[in-house]
C-alpha cells in the first residue's frame, strides 16, 4: 500500500515526502513555499509535457503512413514531405552559444565516465576516477599482453610488472620527452630552482625538452615523492616510494604513473539504471544527494577484506617559488535525469495521475544540488556555482525548448540565478541529430554539451523508418552513410555555434569493457575528430583514454576544423539503412537473431529479477559487453523490423527466444541469486518481459523499451514480496 500526503494539489508518497522536508531543511528552502511552487510547475507543465509527447506520436503515425502509400522510397519526395510535417525544422543560421560559469573540466578535453548512481561504491569510484593508476590499468586489462610468461595470473607477476613498467616509461618519453636520453634511464629526480633534474643511469643529468611541463612536487627537493607534470591541460603524476614492493624494484623507485582522467563523470538516472517506483527514486536520490553532501559511503567485502570507499580529497603539491597548491580530487559530476516520457507514482498531480518523472527529475536533483553549490559541502562539485543536468531523449527543438523553459521554472523554484541549471543536450534521437543547430539555439545560454555516438540514436533510426523497409544487420549499420553523417554533422554544428573553449563536443560510449586494446587502439579517433570527451565504461577505461587526449591536442583539431568548408548533413542523415543489394541466407538471419535475443535475454533477465539496469552481458562468443535500456532499444527494434518485413517470422524469433534462454542460463549459472528462464518459460516474468520487447516493440513509443520494462520489473517485485509474505 502506498501512503501519500496531501500538499497543495499534490499527493506525496510519503516517504520521498520526508526524504525531501530533510533536504529542504538543509539547504535553507522555505517548505511551504517550495510545495506551493512545486504544485504549480506541476500543473503548468504537464499539459506542455504531454503536448510534446502527442506531436511524437503524431510525426511518427504520419511517417508510417507515408511510406505505406509511398511503397517505392525517393529521397526528394521523402524530405519535402518531413517538412511540410515539420519533422524537418527550418535551420537557424547563425547560432552562437554564450554559457557562462562554467567549470574548467568542461572547458579542457578528458574522458567522461558513466555510472549508475544508485550503486553507492561505483558511484563513488566514479567520482574518485578523476586520478587513475596507469599501472593498474596496464597491468589488469589485456592491453599488457599475456605472452612470454606475462599472464595475470593469482598472485603478482613480475614479468607483467616489467611490461608495466616500460610501458609507462614509454608513456613518459611520449609526452614529457627528456633533452637527453629516455625515461627508461633515469635514476633519480631532482628540483633545483624550480627546475626538474632527472638523473640518468651514466650519470648524467638531463631535463625536460619542455620545461613548463613540469608543475610541482611532493616531499624533498632532493628526492621528490610526486612529481607533477601538465600537458595539453591534463596532470600526471610520477609517484615514488623506494619501500613500496613495485617501487622497491624500480631503479628510480617510481611505484605509479598516475594520470588525471575522468575529467567529467555522468551519474545517470536514466539507462543504466532500473527505477520503477518510489523506493528506486528514494535510492538514486540518495546516493545523488550524498554526492553533492560529499558524504556518501560505501563498504563492501573486497579480496577478503571490509572496504570503506568515500570520496577522495583534493591533492596537495608544492608548486614554483615553493607555492603550495592543489588539485581536484574528483570528476565534476553531472547528473543525467531521465527524458520526457516516463510518469512516477511517487507525486501524484491534481487529478490524481502520476506526475511526468522527468519532472520530478529535475526538481529533486536540482534541489539536492544546493547542497554544493551553497558553500556548506566538504567538496563544491562546482567551482563557478553551476548545477549540470544531462537529458536525454529530446526530439527536435521544441522538446529542448521545453526542457528550458523546466529549468527555468526550477531556477525560480529554488531561488537560483537564470542559466545556474546547465544542460547536456544527447544528440540521440534522429529529429535532434537533424534539427540540432535549432536544438541548441534554445538553450545557447546554458547548453555544455552536445554529444553523438549513441545507441539509442540508431534504436530511434530503426522505429523512425520501422515500415520503410528492412533494415541492415545490426554491425553493417555501423558503416552507413547517416551514421557518418550524424557524428560528422555533431561536431560541425557545435564549432560553428562556438563550442571552442565553452562546451563540449562528446563521443559515445565504449560498450566493451574488457576490450581495452581495442579501445585504446580505435578510440583516439574521437579526439582526433574534434571531440573534447567521450564517453567511458569504467575507471579503468578512463585512465587509459585520457592518454588519447595526451596524443591529440584538441585545440589544434578544432581550430583546423574551423577553417574547412562545412556542409550540409541533412540529406546524408536521412539515408535509411535500407537492407538493399543482398538476400540474406537463412543463416545470417539465424544469427542475427541469435545475437540480438542472446543480448536481450542476458540483460533482461538481470533488469527484471534483480533491478540491475547496466550490466556486463557476455554475448553469443561469451565476450562481456555493457548492455543497458539503449542497446536493448536498438536489438529489439531491429527484430521487430525484421519480422514486420518478414525477414523472419514470429515462431522463428520465439523459438529462438527458447533456445536462448537455455544459453543465458548457463552463462549465468554461477550468478548468487540467479533464476533460471529456460524451465519455466511461461511463468518467468523476464522471459515474458524480453519477449513482449520484441513483439509488442513497433508500437511502443518510439521504440523505448522502458514502458515494458517498468511493467515487467514491478511484477516481479509485487511477486517476491508475494512469495516472501507467503513464507
Ligand atoms: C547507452 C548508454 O546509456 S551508456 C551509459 C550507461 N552505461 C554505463 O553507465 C556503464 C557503466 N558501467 C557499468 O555499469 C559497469 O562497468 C559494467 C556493468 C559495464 C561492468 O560492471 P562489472 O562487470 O561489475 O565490472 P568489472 O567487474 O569489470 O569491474 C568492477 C570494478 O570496476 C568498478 N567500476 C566498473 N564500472 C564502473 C563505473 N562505471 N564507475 C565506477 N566504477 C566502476 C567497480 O566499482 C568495481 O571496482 P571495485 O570492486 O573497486 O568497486
Ligand atoms: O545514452 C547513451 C546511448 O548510447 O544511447
Ligand atoms: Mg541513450
Amino acid at each position: 500500500m502506498t501512503n501519500y500526503r496531501v500538499i497543495e494539489s499534490l499527493q506525496v508518497e510519503e516517504r520521498l515526502y520526508h526524504f525531501l522536508e530533510e533536504v529542504l531543511k538543509e539547504v535553507n528552502i522555505d517548505a511551504k513555499k517550495f510545495w506551493y511552487d512545486f504544485s504549480c510547475l506541476v500543473r503548468d507543465l504537464t499539459p506542455e509535457n504531454n503536448a510534446v509527447l502527442r506531436e511524437r506520436e503524431q510525426l511518427q503515425a504520419a511517417i508510417n503512413e507515408w511510406h505505406t502509400e509511398n511503397p517505392t522510397f525517393n529521397n526528394a519526395q521523402y524530405k519535402m514531405f518531413l517538412e511540410n510535417i515539420g519533422y524537418l525544422e527550418h535551420e537557424p543560421k547563425d547560432v552562437t552559444i554564450t554559457t557562462k560559469n562554467v567549470d574548467s573540466e568542461v572547458v579542457l578535453a578528458g574522458p567522461q565516465l558513466v555510472v549508475p548512481v544508485n550503486n553507492a561504491r561505483y558511484a563513488i569510484n566514479a567520482a574518485n576516477a578523476r586520478w587513475g593508476s596507469l599501472y593498474d590499468a596496464l597491468y589488469g586489462t589485456d592491453v599488457i599482453s599475456e605472452a612470454d610468461g606475462a599472464e595475470k595470473g593469482r598472485g603478482y607477476n613480475p614479468v607483467r610488472g616489467k611490461k608495466v613498467v616500460d610501458y609507462g616509461r614509454d608513456v613518459l618519453d611520449q609526452f614529457f620527452p627528456l633533452v637527453q636520453g629516455s625515461h627508461h634511464h633515469v635514476t633519480g629526480y631532482i628540483i633545483k630552482n624550480d627546475m626538474l633534474k632527472f638523473v640518468l643511469e651514466d650519470g648524467n643529468t638531463t631535463s625536460l625538452s619542455d620545461a613548463t611541463l613540469f608543475q610541482g612536487y611532493k616531499g624533498e627537493q632532493s628526492n621528490p615523492k610526486v612529481i607533477l607534470f601538465k600537458h595539453n591541460g591534463l596532470h600526471i603524476e610520477i609517484v615514488r616510494d623506494e619501500k613500496d614492493p613495485i617501487g622497491s624494484r624500480d631503479k628510480a623507485h617510481v611505484k605509479d604513473i598516475y594520470l588525471e582522467a575522468a575529467l567529467t563523470t555522468i551519474m545517470d538516472c536514466e539507462d543504466s539504471v532500473a527505477a520503477v517506483d518510489v523506493e528506486d527514486k528514494l535510492a538514486v536520490y540518495h546516493n545523488w544527494l550524498g554526492l553533492m553532501k560529499s558524504d556518501l559511503t560505501a563498504s563492501f567485502e573486497k579480496n577478503g577484506q571490509i572496504v570503506e570507499r568515500r570520496l577522495q580529497a583534493d591533492r596537495e603539491y608544492i608548486g614554483l617559488e615553493g607555492n603550495p597548491f592543489t588539485l581536484k580530487g574528483r570528476s565534476l559530476m553531472f547528473v543525467r535525469n531521465v527524458g520526457h516520457l516516463m510518469k512516477t507514482e511517487a507525486i501524484l498531480n491534481k487529478e490524481g495521475s502520476p506526475i511526468y518523472e522527468g519532472i520530478l527529475d529535475t526538481v529533486v536533483t536540482s534541489l539536492i544540488a544546493l547542497h554544493s553549490i551553497n558553500g556548506k559541502a566538504k567538496y563544491a562539485n562546482s567551482q563557478t556555482g553551476s548545477i549540470y543536468i544531462v537529458k536525454p531523449k529530446m526530439h527536435g527543438s521544441k522538446e529542448v525548448a521545453f526542457s528550458n523553459r523546466l529549468f527555468n521554472r526550477v531556477e525560480d523554484l529554488l531561488g537560483l540565478p537564470r542559466h545556474t541549471i546547465k544542460i547536456g543536450v544527447m544528440d540521440e534521437e534522429r529529429r535532434t541529430s537533424l534539427n540540432l543547430k535549432a536544438c541548441i539555439e534554445q538553450v545557447k545560454d546554458r547548453i555544455v554539451f552536445i554529444n553523438t555516438g549513441f545507441l539509442d540514436r540508431t534504436g530511434d533510426e530503426i522505429h523512425s523508418s520501422m515500415v520503410a523497409g528492412p533494415v541492415q544487420r545490426k554491425n553493417d549499420m555501423k558503416h552507413t552513410a547517416w551514421i557518418k553523417a550524424y557524428e560528422a554533422s555533431n561536431v560541425s554544428t557545435a564549432l560553428s555555434s562556438g563550442f571552442q573553449q565553452t562546451a563540449q563536443i562528446g563521443k559515445g560510449m565504449w560498450a566493451a569493457p574488457d576490450r581495452m586494446k581495442a579501445m585504446v587502439e580505435e578510440k583516439v579517433a574521437h579526439p582526433q575528430a574534434g571531440a573534447t570527451t567521450a564517453w567511458v565504461p569504467s575507471p579503468t577505461a578512463a585512465t587509459l583514454h585520457a592518454l588519447h587526449y595526451h596524443q591529440v591536442d584538441v585545440t589544434d583539431v578544432q581550430k583546423q576544423l574551423l577553417t574547412e568548408e562545412t556542409s550540409s548533413y541533412r540529406d546524408d542523415l536521412l539515408q535509411i539503412p535500407f537492407l538493399t543489394g543482398e538476400v540474406l541466407s537463412e543463416e545470417a538471419v539465424q544469427q542475427e537473431l541469435n545475437n540480438n535475443i542472446q543480448g536481450i535475454l542476458g540483460y533482461v533477465v538481470r533488469w527484471i529479477n534483480q533491478g540491475i539496469g547496466c550490466s556486463k552481458v557476455p554475448d553469443i562468443h561469451n565476450i562481456g559487453l555493457m548492455e543497458d535500456r539503449a542497446t536493448l532499444r536498438i536489438s529489439s527494434q531491429h527484430i521487430a523490423n525484421w519480422l514486420h518485413h518478414g525477414i523472419c517470422t514470429k515462431e522463428q524469433v520465439y523459438k529462438t527466444f527458447e533456445r536462448m534462454a537455455t544459453v543465458v542460463d548457463q552463462q549465468n549459472q554461477i550468478g548468487v541469486s540467479y533464476e533460471p528462464m529456460a524451465n519455466k518459460k511461461e511463468s518467468s516474468i523476464a522471459f515474458q518481459t524480453a519477449c513482449r520487447l520484441v513483439f509488442e516493440g513497433e508500437k511502443q513509443p518510439n521504440g523505448y523499451t522502458e514502458p515494458i520494462l517498468h511493467e515487467g520489473r514491478k511484477a516481479k517485485k509485487a511477486e517476491d514480496s508475494y512469495l516472501l509474505n507467503k513464507g
